[in-house]
């Protein structure tokens, strides 16, 4: 099996930068909404100055976003890809995508009925986030869903050419057990934290784990 893809979620120092500009990761998302997690445009734009992350993707990760919100975020930093993680319409995605030349995901929380607004969003996105569902709360929980469902988004997003990451609670204790679904990617932020800050440790041992599984796999 090829190796999921990793997005590392949550930057938010320049240390954390630092670490997972170091990891095995093909993505780095950073949080411009309403979070613990939340940066400003201007001081990750510092950061880049001194780390070399272009080998890396650089995903914004956005909750029903103004159109200034989105302007300062792209006016200021090399985005990637755009990551809706609220309830954005497809119209408001479409109106994004008349500017915005990158990629674009939709993060969908899972549910009864994930899979009928992956349908809705195929014909705007190039790909999904499934991530768990917490009242309150858009993302970062730290909680991870039933994955027995994940063979379903695995399945819808390939018959529709679409990445599709999982998100929500992945960490070092039940990588192994996700692993065995084939995700093509793995979304990680709270799984990858100790007291804050990202752990260059645990990134270690999660990516043991996950270049471990690929090789047993072959
Ligand atoms: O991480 C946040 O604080 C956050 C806040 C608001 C919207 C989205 C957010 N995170 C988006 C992500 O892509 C996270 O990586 C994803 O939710 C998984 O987080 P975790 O359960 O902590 O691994």
């Amino acid at each position: 099996m090829p190796k999921p893809l990793l997005k590392f979620c949550g930057i938010r120092s320049l240390d954390d930068l630092k670490i997972v500009s170091s990891s095995q990761a093909e993505y780095i998302g950073l949080i411009f909404a309403e979070s613990k997690r939340r940066v400003d445009p201007k001081i990750v734009k510092t950061w880049l100055k001194e780390v070399d992350i272009t080998a890396k993707k650089l995903v914004a990760v956005f909750v029903n976003p103004t159109a200034n919100e989105l302007a300062d975020v792209l006016t200021n930093l090399p985005i990637d890809v755009i990551q809706f993680h609220g309830n954005e319409s497809y119209e408001d995605i479409k109106k994004v995508k008349e500017t915005f030349v990158g990629t674009v995901w939709k993060a969908l929380h899972h549910h009864s009925k994930t899979i009928e607004e992956m349908h809705s969003f195929k014909n705007i996105v190039d790909g999904f986030v499934i991530d768990s569902r917490m009242k309150g709360q858009w993302g970062g929980t730290g909680v991870s869903f039933d994955w027995s469902a994940v063979p379903h988004y695995i399945k819808f997003s390939r018959d529709t050419s679409k990445l599709c990451f999982i998100a929500g609670g992945v960490n070092e204790s039940n990588i192994g057990k996700l692993l065995t679904y084939h995700p093509q990617g793995i979304d990680l932020s709270s799984g990858i934290e100790v007291d804050n800050k990202k752990s260059k440790d645990k990134i270690e041992r999660i990516e043991e784990r996950v270049l471990q599984n690929v090789n047993i796999s072959r």
